[in-house]
């Protein structure tokens, strides 16, 4: 069979592809007949129709090779925000992004991607309907956020139109949906292990919880509207489903819907949080003894305690965007798409 060649704007290329994300906006692309290329360290990405590559993205040389051809890059690659390895996040998301600047911008690649994080300007006290004019965190509220800043930064000023290399950041803020391998796991194990008993706070709180399928909406949305005369170039854009949930409310429907009971009993947030910070120290300071990882750390207590919810007005007017999937319905794809965590399995 004769493979079709496409026109090269249809030809793109996902940094971090094998990933939750990145695995969502493979698929989304091919659907809409864009030929993909894959670029991960992880070699997961078995989609039919895709080329895969394998490597670091701090490998230049790698990059130079899975990029040539390619006219439009996203970048959804990251270590696991639930990491402690300091010098990976260094690593990847500050040394290995400048390195995917120069690879893209040395094989002529026209425009870059990048999916970054509402959290760049969360430093754990309430944001309601945040908008992106907010400023930087100047004290992120842990190391992988401090280096999503700098990465953020670093392809926006990027954006070049007289050189013909434009950018733009996706802001997503707390991505569920099928095949994610944090909320939901964790989330699980937490009630697996009995502890999820207690709401922090008075669980009044709300935040942004944000199907897969929207955002990868609004990044194909991003992509396709990034033209040297659009407004998007050069700057960063919320992408959530709009509607601000409670936190516990949305933990208590994943939790019912898979068959846990729904957390209870209230718990001071200061008390939580200071307990969270004291176990942390302990983890730090007996490290070379023992190894534990804490499940309530103190960001995921700020995150678990404290209103964190955005704008997307920005991204509805520059670039038409609407969430295509309600809160009710993602609820109901991700709980359907976890038989095996279900209570019981
Ligand atoms: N999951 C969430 O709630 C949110 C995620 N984000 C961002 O979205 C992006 C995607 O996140 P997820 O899909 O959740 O994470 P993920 O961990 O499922 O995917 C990340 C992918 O990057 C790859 N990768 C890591 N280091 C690499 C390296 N040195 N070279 C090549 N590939 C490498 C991994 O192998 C993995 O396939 C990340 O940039 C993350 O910071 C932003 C906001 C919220
Ligand atoms: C144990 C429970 C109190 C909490 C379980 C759920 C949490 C694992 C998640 C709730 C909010 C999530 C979130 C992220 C990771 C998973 C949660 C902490 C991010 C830190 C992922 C990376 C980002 O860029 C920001 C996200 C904010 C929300």
């Amino acid at each position: 069979m004769a493979t079709r060649v496409r026109p090269r704007n249809k030809r793109c290329a996902v940094i971090g592809g094998s990933g939750f994300l990145g695995r969502h906006l493979v698929e989304k692309l091919l659907d809409r007949g864009y030929s993909v290329s894959v670029f991960d360290i992880c070699p997961s990405c078995e989609v039919p129709g895709v080329t895969f590559h394998r490597g670091d993205l701090c490998d230049k040389q790698a990059l130079l090779s899975a990029l040539k051809d390619v006219s439009l890059v996203f970048h959804c690659a990251s270590p696991a925000p639930g990491s402690d390895n300091r010098s990976l996040f260094e690593r990847v998301n500050i040394q290995g992004t400048r390195t995917v600047i120069e690879a893209c911008i040395e094989v002529g690649v026209q425009r870059l991607v990048l999916t970054s994080s509402a959290s760049v300007v969360f430093e754990g006290t309430d944001i309601k309907n945040g908008s992106e004019d907010l400023p930087y965190a100047k004290k992120p509220i842990d190391y992988y956020t401090k280096t999503k800043i700098e990465q953020e930064k670093l392809v926006l000023n990027a954006c070049d139109k007289e050189k013909g290399f434009l950018t733009v950041a996706i802001r997503p803020h707390g991505i569920f949906g099928p095949r994610d391998p944090q909320l939901v796991p964790i989330l699980v194990d937490t009630a697996r292990r009995g502890k999820m008993k207690f709401i922090i706070g008075d669980g009044t709180n709300l935040v942004d919880f944000t199907f897969v399928e929207n955002v990868v909406h609004g990044h194909i949305l991003a992509a396709e509207r990034l033209r040297p005369d659009s407004p998007i170039c050069g700057k960063p854009y919320h992408i959530t489903n709009d509607e601000p949930v409670r936190f516990w409310d949305f933990m208590s429907e994943v939790l019912v819907g898979l068959g846990y009971d729904p957390p209870r009993y209230h718990l001071p947030y200061i008390l939580v949080y200071g307990l969270a910070l004291l176990l942390w120290l302990l983890a730090v300071i007996l490290r070379p003894l023992v190894s534990f990882k804490p499940t309530f750390t103190p960001m995921r207590v700020a995150l678990a305690g404290t209103h964190h919810y955005y704008s997307c007005e920005r991204a509805k007017q520059d670039m038409g965007y609407k969430p295509l999937v309600s809160l009710k319905e993602g609820i109901a794809c991700t709980v359907q798409s976890y038989p095996h965590l279900q209570k019981g399995d």
